[in-house]
């Protein structure tokens, strides 16, 4: 069996086609969908993405600021930046772009963003409200793979989900949205024993780990859908996800690639979230 392959880029795409007519109809109406972006110091891959995002929101018709500042930023100054943005009615998304330097708490920056504009999904309130099922934005990579899914068709109603990872960015979020189509979910993470076990009694596996070759064919069941979140690079130099992608096709249904999977979907959720914040903000305006 040689799996299908779920297009990221082509499902990208579409995304970004919807955002850009709903962008569109708010610039009618004479509102400007804007996102902020800040960027704390130098990380090499983190200055690639956020030129994307810019990159993203600029072909869709939102305005993307991004802010740049040395990676000593203290974590006051940067509390007090997103306290402005907060305020700021022109801005209606703030993205803090991960990883932060050390010294910075990751999850104390991110809670000073208003969850009205926490387009990330990253804040508390908005892991609460996805627990619960009530609104709020949803993180993009797990957001993202829930498209996938949608996108072949796929009832996931009694299903065994297996989510390989349990960050607080995808694993735990990816299996809450699972879980939320009425799939039997199951998290693995690195404490967990004979995690093929696990997998090879799975209808869908989400590799989330960040490690080469976590997901090989063996470990699969024939027919299942594989998602692979993971982005590393290979001996080679080369970008890989979590899956051995060349054995594990011949076995899955359906597959994603690395890249041209998960990572362009990622980005078309955070527009889709910045055009949501900016809608609703601005509902009846
Ligand atoms: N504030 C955030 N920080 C981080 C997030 C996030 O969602 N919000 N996720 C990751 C990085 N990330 C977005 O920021 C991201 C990484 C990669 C891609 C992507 O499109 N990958 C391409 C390949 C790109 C390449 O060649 O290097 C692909 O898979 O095809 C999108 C988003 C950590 N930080």
């Amino acid at each position: 069996m040689t799996a299908h392959i779920i297009d990221g880029n082509a499902l990208a795409a579409k995304i970004r086609a919807e955002v850009s007519g709903r962008t569109a109809a708010l610039k009618a109406r004479g509102i400007q969908p804007a996102l902020s972006i800040i960027l704390v110091g130098e990380d090499p891959a983190s200055q690639v993405y956020t030129k994307h995002k810019v990159n993203d929101s600029t072909e869709t018709g939102l305005a993307a600021t991004l802010e740049r500042y040395p990676a000593d930023m203290t974590e006051a100054a940067l509390v007090k930046r997103i306290h402005e943005l907060n305020q700021d009615p022109a801005v209606h998304g703030i993205l803090v772009q991960l990883p932060l330097p050390k010294h910075l708490d990751a999850q104390k920056v991110i809670e000073t963003i208003s969850p009205a504009k926490d387009v990330d999904g990253f804040h508390v309130a908005s892991a609460g409200a996805l627990m619960v099922g009530r609104p709020g934005f949803w993180p993009c990579t797990p957001y993202g793979c829930m498209k996938m899914l949608e996108s072949i068709g796929y009832d996931l109603r009694g299903k065994n989900a297996v989510v390989i990872g349990r960050s607080n960015i995808v694993g735990k979020p990816m299996a809450m949205m699972l879980l939320a189509k009425d799939a039997t979910v199951t998290i693995c993470h690195s404490r967990t024993r004979d995690l093929k076990s696990f997998t090879l009694n799975a209808d869908v596996v989400v590799a989330a780990v960040g490690k080469r070759n976590v997901l090989t064919a063996d470990m699969v069941k024939p027919g299942a859908v594989v998602i692979d979140v993971g982005m590393n690079r290979n001996d080679e130099g080369k970008l890989c996800g979590d899956v051995d992608f060349a054995g594990v096709s011949q076995v899955a249904g359906w597959i994603t690639p690395v890249p041209g999977g998960v990572g362009p979907m990622t980005r078309a959720m955070l527009l889709a979230n910045t055009l949501e914040a900016a809608e609703t903000a601005t509902a009846g305006q």
